[in-house]
């Protein structure tokens, strides 16, 4: 069997909402595919009871159906669905992987990104690439989307990172129903800052930079008021040494960038204490900006 692992991935990063994304270097899921004559899906591993095993649900029937290459695939699930962790996406990215390969249909991984967009469709209404562009590329990416077309730029970052997750799930549907569909021309004027602020940072590997344009005024705030205990958990990770604190995807998943890896665990710590405070568990994952998915052959 062909067997790809593809990386959770943390998108917006505040200021990027629908744009910018990375790759984690932890947790993963694990697709193997092998040639049949239709699409069958089998799904084990963390939240696998909330996944649907229809092909006509599930991302990797989507990207099956793009490809045109019907296949028996195993999903073994190490990100749990609706946490902000792009858990579908990274699905969806291994199966692109997994069966360009198994049927050499010659795409480039760039290429690959619409295709395993088409996943992001199925379940969340649009095809935004922000989650699937960094799994199958790694590093940082910026999707930036024409009329007609999209297109990602990707750079590799090197930054010590924590998510915690609490033991709650919001929907990327419910999340975007949140959006508001207008903003203040002042708020625009911040947010490109920050966001420029933050893509200079990717590309010098600065965690001050990446922190300092974390934030948003105009999709965090609604975002992050579906989150309990938020803001004490933001607070937490900054006074703990953190750089930059902000929902990670449609959350709940919180993201937070730290100056040296040394810095990761009291930064989990205060981030875990602070959601039990609130009277919700939590875990956290001490982890770094990482690779794209890997193909292995068994
Ligand atoms: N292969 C898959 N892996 C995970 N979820 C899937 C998969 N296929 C379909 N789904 C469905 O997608 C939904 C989860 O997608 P959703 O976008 O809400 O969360 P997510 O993928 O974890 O991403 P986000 O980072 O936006 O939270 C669930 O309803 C789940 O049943
Ligand atoms: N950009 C998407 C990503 C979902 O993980 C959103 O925030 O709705």
């Amino acid at each position: 069997m062909l067997t790809v692992r593809a990386p959770a991935t943390s998108a917006n990063l505040g200021s990027g909402f629908d744009v910018f994304g990375i790759a984690l270097g932890a947790p993963a899921d694990i697709v193997r595919v092998e040639r049949a004559p239709e699409t069958t899906i089998t799904v084990t591993g963390t939240g696998s009871e909330f996944i649907p095993e229809d092909p006509a649900k599930n991302t990797v029937g989507a990207v099956a159906d793009a490809l045109d290459a019907p296949a028996r695939i195993e999903i073994d699930k190490g990100i749990r669905p609706s946490s902000g962790l792009g858990s579908s996406a990274a699905s969806a990215a291994a199966a692109a992987v997994a069966l360009n390969e198994l049927y050499d249909r010659g795409y480039s991984r760039d290429e690959l990104v619409p295709i395993a967009a088409e996943g992001e469709a199925l379940v969340s209404g649009e095809a935004h690439a922000d989650n699937v562009a960094p799994s199958l590329l790694g590093g940082f990416t910026i999707v930036s989307n024409t009329d007609t077309d999209s297109n990602v730029t990707q750079v590799d970052a090197s930054l010590p990172l924590v998510v915690c997750l609490p033991e709650t799930t919001v929907s990327t549907r419910d999340a975007r129903d949140v959006v508001p569909d207008q903003a203040l021309l002042t708020d625009i004027v911040d947010t490109v800052s920050r966001a420029a602020t933050l893509a200079v940072g990717m590309t010098r590997n600065d965690p001050e930079l990446v922190g300092q344009g974390m934030t948003d005024e105009i999709v965090t705030p609604e975002r992050s008021a579906l989150i309990d205990g938020y803001g004490a958990v933001r607070e937490a990770a900054l006074d703990a040494g953190a750089t930059g604190v902000t929902v990670s995807g449609a959350g709940p998943g919180v993201l937070a960038v730290c100056r040296h890896p040394d810095h990761r665990g009291q930064v989990a710590s205060a981030m875990l204490d602070a959601f039990d405070a609130e009277g919700i568990e939590s875990r956290a994952y001490q982890t770094r900006v990482g690779e794209g998915a890997q193909l292995y052959q068994e």
